[in-house]
């Protein structure tokens, strides 16, 4: 991509017209935009060959005959940018038929400079975006470790487990809830000489202190009430492999005694046994607690602390990566309808909503919107973002009821979008009529199908 703004480009300008060449070439120019003009159909190919717009403003009619049918025939060879195309008025077959053969949109001359300025910065901002996520659809690279991201703390995170994978280092990840904590840890096993053995996650905050000491340790038959048999831990379960000791700072202190001599001696006694047993597992850790604090203030043993943090790995909060959201979304969706794509308006509302359950929200929501989609439909849209985060009318989680946040502008915004869903309903699709229908201008529909993500 070029370093021009998201809302300016290289625009191509085919018209035969001497004096809308200069006009609206001036015009889109002033606007910031790199224009080329072009006057027939050979040319506006030349052009297009050398000057590799990001966009083309196309008036059908060519010469030498003004046939608008050699206009038509040129949309197909323009592959791959977003083509507008400039109608006279009653041409509305014409242009329809041209949105058929690929057109993104068309404008009816004489053309209204609001009109122009909006449409050729929504095509360029909305191409753009679909650019992004065919780049990113097929960046997914094997080097990734399963970690997906590629900010700048993304990119260093996979770099420290890479170095620290195959080393026997206790290592604990700390993280936010929903950060990918458990991903570092199985990539830590992935990339470590251990990869062959079992990976075993204990969810220590699930779990009574007798319950996680069983569980962890195994019990001997009779060894309490229900204990029929006896019952390896799963350090035994680990042996030869990873021990991923998830939330451990909910541990209950007197299991941290028996985890620090299974740390230090590798050995342990199982519930209700008389022996010491050995068991050969790496042990990983992470939590979303401040463990320094609970050091601090003693419910966290300070000589298990410093034993789990042989390497401390920090996974990020998805606001402090918030460029990696639309790959992630991206990535999510491909992973239950491979065809779906978002809507810009989907994209837009992803990209500026708080995401406090981070990755794990987000893949959630986008995973059911995915899975909501109906089988005619090829983009996850905003609709279907709400209805699967169910917040549709909660005003606290949706971005969308600018300017305010009230219950009031939420039940508005609902309103207005019904209206205009019905009115366009009603006029089939014709922006211009559902306008007229509503009492606003078809500028004033378009900003407000845009604010509402209905475009
Ligand atoms: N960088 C990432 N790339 C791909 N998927 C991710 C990433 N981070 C998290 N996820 C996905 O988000 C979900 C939550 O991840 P994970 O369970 O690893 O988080 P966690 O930090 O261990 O959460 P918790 O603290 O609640 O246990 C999983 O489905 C995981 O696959």
């Amino acid at each position: 991509m070029d370093n021009s703004t998201p809302e300016t480009g290289r625009v191509l300008l085919v018209d035969d017209e001497a004096a809308f060449q200069r006009l609206g070439g001036n015009f889109l120019r002033s606007l910031g935009h790199e224009v080329n003009v072009a006057g027939d159909g050979d040319a506006a190919m030349a052009a297009f060959a050398q000057q590799r717009p990001e966009l083309v403003l196309l008036d059908l009619a060519m010469p030498p005959h003004m046939d608008p049918e050699h206009g038509l025939e040129l949309i197909p060879r323009l592959a791959g940018v977003p083509v507008i195309v400039l109608t006279g008025h009653g041409e509305h077959d014409l242009a329809l038929r041209a949105v058929e053969l690929g057109a993104w949109d068309f404008i009816t001359k004489p053309i209204d400079p609001d009109l122009l300025r909006f449409v050729v910065a929504r095509a360029l901002r909305k191409s753009r975006l679909e650019a992004e996520l065919v780049r990113l659809r097929s960046s997914q690279g094997s080097d990734e470790l399963g970690l997906i991201g590629q900010t700048p703390p993304m990119q260093q995170l996979r770099v420290m487990v890479r170095r620290v994978a195959p080393t026997r280092v206790s290592v604990l990840v700390l993280g936010p809830t929903g950060t990918g904590k458990e991903l570092v840890a199985r990539a830590l096993h992935e990339g470590s000489p251990r990869r062959d053995g079992p990976f075993v996650v204990v969810h220590c905050g699930a779990l009574s202190a007798e319950l996680l000491e069983s569980e962890l340790f195994g019990h001997m038959k009779g060894s309490f009430t229900g204990a029929y048999r006896d019952q390896p831990g799963l350090v035994e379960a680990a042996h030869g492999g990873t021990l991923f000791l998830d939330e451990v700072g909910e541990m209950p202190p007197p299991m941290q005694v028996k985890l620090l001599r299974f740390l230090q001696e590798g050995s342990f006694v199982p519930v209700g046994g008389r022996t010491q047993r050995q068991a050969d597992a790496r042990v990983l850790a992470a939590t979303h607690r401040d463990l320094e604090a609970m050091v601090r203030d003693g419910s966290f043993r300070e000589d298990l602390y410093y034993r789990l943090k042989g390497v401390v790995l920090r996974t990020p909060a998805l606001a402090e990566r918030m460029a990696d959201v639309p790959l992630l979304a991206a990535r999510f969706l491909k992973g239950v309808a491979p065809q779906a794509r978002f809507s810009a308006g989907a994209l837009a509302w992803i990209t500026s909503r708080e995401w406090p359950g981070n990755v794990r929200e987000l893949k959630a929501i986008v995973e059911s919107a995915g899975a909501l989609m109906l089988p005619d439909q090829q983009e996850v849209d905003t609709e279907l973002l709400h209805l699967s985060a169910g917040d549709s009318l909660d005003p606290r989680r949706s971005p969308e009821p600018a300017p305010g946040t009230g219950v009031l502008d939420a039940a508005l915004n609902e309103l207005e979008r019904r209206l205009i869903q019905d009115a366009m309903m009603a006029a089939g699709g014709n922006q211009s009529e559902a306008a007229r229908q509503l009492g606003v201008s078809r500028v004033g529909l378009i900003k407000k199908l845009t604010r509402l993500g209905l475009r």
